[in-house]
């Protein structure tokens, strides 16, 4: 969309080093902390890596350091202690080479509600003095359509829904093509609707290429849209890895769905099978790990006279994983 933008020299310095190092990690970090000056230790020794390509979750409840690591991230905070490298490169010391590659949607874009949508792009455009002026309305139509706002172009902000303020934003954030982009909570306080929205167009980007890093504190939107997550705790790194590998970590649940729950989770009980829940005529428990361990416990309800209408092992979501790591449920506040 910005072909014809001359890239200042800096950029392509920082293009042909990326390549090379830190072997296709986008955000490298090492022993990152914050400790704020009222003495709160908000980030505890990070250790992050996000791979090139990938659509990185930075989960975690509210209160467990994801912001501020995004800050440290984006250069606007210095950390206490440790390093973190974005596109190769030390923040904040390179946050002038670095930032032009970076697009960052962080706590709510700032718009001016009495300008259009695309008197707000055009001014944000502006503001950046790398941006060819000449190029100016092409890029800025070429963002609304990217974000499907061209119809409300012309409508006030202050008249957009929550989500289509939350689109401008990202429409800001990609006027300019971008290796990285960085979005803090990017669905929070959507509709059902808005945060598709949002996702299909995460989806596309990744497709297109761009690495993408998202906070969230909710699990099953990391499970839909990320390939990679890291779960934050208490301002530590608890776990990261391929969305995938994290999920399959943790062992299914065994659900007995029958007439009879009581006497179900009673013989399941009697097998020495794990954390029995029952909820009506559905009973779950803890799936054994071999599979002739199945096969003994269906045969064990049958014998008991348990009418059994269904026998399965659902597979373990992330939610599953993050229980078995942390032993607490994901419960967030707000
Ligand atoms: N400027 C600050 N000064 C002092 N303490 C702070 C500051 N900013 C954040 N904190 C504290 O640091 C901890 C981590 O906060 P942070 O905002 O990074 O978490 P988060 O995971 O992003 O949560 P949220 O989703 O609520 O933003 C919290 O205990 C918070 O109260």
């Amino acid at each position: 969309m910005t072909g014809s933008v001359r890239e200042p020299v800096v950029e392509s310095t920082v293009e042909s080093v990326v390549e090379s190092v830190d072997d296709g990690a986008v955000i490298r970090t090492r022993a990152l902390t914050k400790r704020y000056r009222g003495g709160q230790l908000a980030v505890d020794g990070l250790d992050l890596t996000v791979p090139a390509g990938s659509v990185f979750g930075f989960l975690g409840p509210n209160g467990s350091g994801k912001t501020t690591t995004i800050r440290m991230l984006m250069g606007l905070i210095e950390p206490t202690a440790g390093s973190a490298r974005v596109l190769g490169h030390p923040m904040p010391r390179a946050a002038r080479a670095v930032l032009p590659h970076v697009g960052a949607l962080i706590e709510g874009p700032a718009l001016y509600g009495f300008l259009s949508g695309r008197d707000n792009l055009l001014r944000y455009d502006a503001a950046d003095p790398t941006a060819d002026p000449r190029t100016r309305r092409a890029r800025v139509t070429a963002a609304l359509e990217r974000v499907g706002l061209t119809a409300a172009a012309g409508k006030k902000a202050k008249a957009y829904s929550l989500g289509m303020k939350q689109r401008l934003g990202l429409a800001a954030a990609l006027l300019r093509p971008r290796r990285l982009l960085v979005l803090d909570e990017p669905t929070n306080g959507l509709d059902p609707q808005g945060m598709r929205e949002i996702r299909s167009l995460v989806r596309e980007l990744a497709a297109e290429g761009t690495t993408v890093f998202l906070s969230s504190h909710l699990l099953d939107e990391i499970e839909q849209v990320c390939t990679h997550a890291a779960v934050m705790a208490q301002g530590r790194l608890i776990v990261q890895g391929p969305v995938a590998d994290l999920a399959a970590g943790a062992r299914g649940r065994l659900v007995v769905t029958t007439p009879d729950p009581a006497d179900a989770a009673r013989v399941l009980k009697e097998q020495g099978v794990a954390d029995v829940v029952l909820a009506e005529e559905r009973v779950s428990a803890e799936a054994p790990s071999a599979d002739r361990e199945l096969a003994d416990l269906n045969s064990a309800l049958v014998k008991a006279g348990v009418r059994v209408r269904g026998f399965s092992v659902e597979r373990a979501s992330l939610e599953d994983a993050f229980v078995a790591l942390t032993g607490e449920g994901f419960d967030v506040a707000g």
